[in-house]
């Protein structure tokens, strides 16, 4: 086994998987995450981002292959080490918005904070905060039922930043918003990450998004096939600033 490199915070080589009917997901890719970047992995529709981000988070094993987060070797974890390392150090933005109908929506956004051990009133301060800045602040008592569904993705965009994870993981994260939205909650995903020196595997088919990233990583028939690098930024005003001229186009 050969330990990855030092400022890599995640890392992986050669990841193979299957799903379950046999049909090939991944075929041996290999990538580095640097603390801190916004990596994205583009590629159309099929081409496995999302079988990507899920092996790379632990939340399913890959059949071959290793993934290191931080030197400790996650392929080698076990399912409740792998629940708790994504509960603890990961954060998860899906493409369509899961909250718990039951809860209302600050107790959705500060959940897991909460299941880190955050006491409520703390917990609740760092999601209403979020959700203010997502534009959701307003919907806090109402439950998941009564937010349209682009306020619902708000939602679990807040409750995924909340804890300032190590790593943050978005899957599609503006595929349920109107293109007019899109903009906003990029520009608050990447502003977010970028000064709380989140790190962020974003999955998108989207040239425009992927344009945010320091890097891109492009995935076809489950093979990475190319690594974009964009011009390094050296302050969060030129980060957001690489974020509007990129938007605007
Ligand atoms: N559970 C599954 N069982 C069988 N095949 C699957 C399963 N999930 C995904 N696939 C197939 O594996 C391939 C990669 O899927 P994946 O969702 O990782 O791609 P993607 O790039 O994220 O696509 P999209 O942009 O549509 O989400 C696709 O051909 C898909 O149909």
């Amino acid at each position: 086994m050969v330990a990855p490199p030092d400022n890599d915070v995640l890392w992986a080589r050669a990841l193979h998987f299957r799903h379950d009917d046999g049909s090939p997901g991944l075929s041996g890719v290999s990538l580095g995450v640097r603390e801190g970047e916004i990596l994205a992995v583009s590629g159309p529709r099929g081409s496995g981002k999302s079988t990507l981000l899920r092996c790379l988070s632990g939340l399913v094993p890959a059949d071959d292959g290793e993934v290191w987060f931080n030197s400790v070797p996650v392929h080698t974890m076990g399912p409740a080490a792998r629940e708790r390392l994504r509960r603890d150090r990961f954060g998860w933005i899906d493409p369509a918005p899961v909250l718990v109908p039951e809860l209302n929506v600050w107790e959705n956004a500060a959940l897991p904070l909460m299941l880190r051990g955050i006491g409520r009133r703390r917990a609740k301060a760092a999601a209403l905060e979020w959700m203010e800045r997502l534009d959701v602040g307003d919907r806090a008592r109402k439950h998941p039922v009564e937010l349209t569904h682009a306020e619902r993705q708000r939602v679990c965009i807040a409750r995924a930043l909340a804890p300032a994870p190590s790593v943050l993981f978005a899957d599609e994260p503006t595929a349920p918003l109107h293109r007019g939205d899109h903009a906003h909650v990029l520009r608050t995903l990447t502003t977010a990450a970028r000064s709380h020196g989140i790190t962020v595997v974003l999955a998108t088919h989207d040239a425009r998004t992927a344009a945010l990233a320091d890097r891109t990583v492009s995935l076809l028939d489950g093979r990475c096939v190319r690594t974009v690098h964009l011009p390094p930024v050296s302050g969060p005003a030129e980060s957001e600033g690489r974020a509007a001229c990129s938007l605007s186009v």
